[in-house]
């Protein structure tokens, strides 16, 4: 296939996401090894609309004036029907003052918890407003997941979002300041971009698509695991239901 297909077809698999299901805690992920590619930012910033763009869908991630509308981390599942190859997961904004103490702690943690830890996660879209670049909780958010981003691990895309707002001259100080933010996190292995992008008027929507196609294709599926024979008796093992200890929890 010639390669100036290459943003057509990744606009035609982001054009698939459609939604899949929705987790208040990670032992409600799905488990399997798909790669995750997890929109985050403040409250917002853009992150359901942007999905929206990808998915050619109004209202396919909730989009909201009121700040704090995502709650949960809503899972669209992306690729052929089928067999997706992929989730995008919509995670709630951070940010928002009005939202309860406890609740936000508790969310906070979530979130910790999942860009911290969970292997199926290949790649974190941040988006930040454009008019505002990085904001203190942005930066903190950039400290937490830079381990996992210097590694390698993880990789990183900025969405300067809302760019339609922006003249010609602001756009290029927003993404020259990002640049500069984002040089200190530079290393061999680190994969970081970042993209002006405006959902209203669909900028940077292309590359947006071709680099999440990209990080799903990149994702290493995981190792399966496998059982050893077990040769050391002939009794046989309790059946492994829900109830039973003897079962693992799985990931
Ligand atoms: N002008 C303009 N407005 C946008 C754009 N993207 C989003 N918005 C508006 O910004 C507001 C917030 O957008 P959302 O997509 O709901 O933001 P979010 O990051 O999902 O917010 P939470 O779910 O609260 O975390 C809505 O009123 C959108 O219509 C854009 O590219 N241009
Ligand atoms: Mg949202």
């Amino acid at each position: 296939m010639p390669h100036s297909d290459a943003p057509a077809q990744a606009l035609a698999w982001a054009h698939t996401a459609r939604f899949f299901t929705t987790a208040s805690q990670l032992n409600q992920l799905p488990a399997g090894d798909l790669p995750e590619l997890a929109f985050v930012g403040r409250s917002n910033a853009g992150k359901s609309s942007s999905i929206n763009t990808l998915a050619q869908r109004r209202q396919l991630a909730f989009a909201s004036k009121t700040p704090g509308r995502t709650q949960h981390i809503n899972l669209f599942a992306i690729g052929p029907k089928d067999a997706p190859d992929a989730y995008l997961a919509d995670l709630p904004g951070y940010g928002y003052a009005t939202v309860e103490r406890g609740a936000k702690l508790r969310w906070q943690k979530v979130m910790a918890d999942y860009l911290e830890v969970r292997r199926n996660l290949a790649g974190v879209v941040l988006l930040v407003d454009s008019r505002h670049g990085f904001t203190a909780l942005d930066e903190r958010l950039l400290d937490f997941i830079t381990p996992r981003v210097s590694n390698g691990e993880i990789k990183l895309l900025v969405l300067l979002t809302k760019a339609d707002k922006l003249t010609k001259r602001e756009a290029q100080a927003s993404m020259q300041a990002a640049q500069n933010r984002l040089a200190s996190l530079a290393t061999d292995e680190a994969d970081i971009g970042v993209l002006l992008f405006s959902a209203t008027q669909r900028t940077g929507l292309e590359d947006l698509a071709e680099t999440l196609h990209a990080w799903m294709q990149a994702h290493p599926r995981l190792a399966p695991v496998t059982v050893p024979p077990d040769t050391s008796s002939s009794a046989e093992e309790p059946a492994c239901d829900d109830a039973s200890d003897a079962c693992g929890d799985g990931d």
